[in-house]
């Protein structure tokens, strides 16, 4: 679990980042924090490992103050993924991933063959290994990003829009395999990013902020669907423009196979309607 108690950044030309900010982030679920650019998230997300300190304030690592912590052995111990994947340009893509094991004393025989899971664990081939980041596409680059924050099996995997950078079609792969990788490893993700519809495709509990890292809401995406708690909610996720509210198109229910069409607010056709129950999110998912 980590806790943000009354925390606050102030920047030594005095620009105020984030005013007194309190969450409790749960193991073993992804809390995703979302807001437009300069609400404060990135310096959110740095604080947890120590590359920002707070002016005021404490962040709890399952009760232990990280600025108690030295911050080189903490970045050492938390996956850290950015947008443009941040890959050391002049080292292989096994040696990016590797890199940080080999730190942390691991045989470097070990640290390879441990990398090579780990581009199987992202869905990438291994006969990669031997690229160099230049020599790998966009969304290749963030799944060695992904890997590498993996390497030490660390609990808490710290990602920075780390699909920001990528077109859409391999942007919606990345989402689901970071969806599928928490099914299966369920480390405790903190993600940002400014698209609401990211956040609500990957986050347990989705963090709406105000400039100044103010938290205008914090739930379950269906909470926060259900119940915007004022205009800025009601804006910032589409809810005011008719784009959450969907109704069956009377046009379109008879289908070959009795297909109901969903259209939003606008009348633009958004879905199906089934009758099934998809299958659960994760066994970690927020309770409401
Ligand atoms: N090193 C710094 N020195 C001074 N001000 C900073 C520094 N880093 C961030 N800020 C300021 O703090 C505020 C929050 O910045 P931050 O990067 O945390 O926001 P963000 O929500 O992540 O934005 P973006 O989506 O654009 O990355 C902004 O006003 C920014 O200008």
């Amino acid at each position: 679990m980590i806790t943000f108690d009354g925390v606050s950044k102030r920047f030594p030309d005095g620009s105020l980042a984030v005013d007194d900010f309190s969450l409790t982030i749960p193991s073993r679920t992804t809390t995703v924090l979302v807001g437009s650019s300069g609400s404060g998230k990135t310096t959110l997300l740095r604080m947890i490992n120590r590359m920002v300190d707070p002016t005021s304030g404490r962040i709890l690592i399952d009760d232990e103050d990280v600025a108690g912590l030295d911050p080189v052995k903490l970045r050492r111990r938390i996956g850290y993924v950015m947008q443009n994947s941040g890959l050391l340009p002049h080292r292989t893509v096994i040696d990016n991933v590797a890199t940080v094991p080999i730190l942390e004393g691991v045989k470097k025989s070990e640290a390879h063959a441990r990398a090579l899971e780990l581009l199987d664990t992202v869905g990438l081939d291994r006969g990669l290994a031997k690229r160099y980041p230049a020599q790998l596409s966009g969304g290749q680059q963030q799944r060695v990003g992904v890997a590498r924050g993996l390497a030490v099996d660390p609990n808490i995997l710290l990602m920075d829009e780390p699909f920001g950078a990528v077109d859409p079609l391999v942007r919606d792969e990345l989402q689901q395999e970071l969806l599928r990788i928490q099914r299966d490893l369920s480390k405790t993700v903190v993600f940002v990013t400014h698209d609401i519809d990211e956040a609500f495709l990957l986050g347990d509990q989705v963090v709406i902020l105000r400039t100044g890292g103010v938290i205008a809401q914090a739930g379950t995406p269906a909470e926060i669907l259900a119940n915007p708690i004022d205009e800025f909610v009601a804006s910032f996720v589409g809810a005011d423009r008719g784009k959450r509210s969907l109704h069956v198109d009377p046009a379109h229910t008879s289908g070959e196979r009795g297909e109901r069409v969903l259209v939003d607010g606008g009348g633009r056709a958004v879905g199906i309607l089934r009758d099934e129950a998809p299958a659960p999110r994760s066994p970690g998912a927020v309770a409401p």
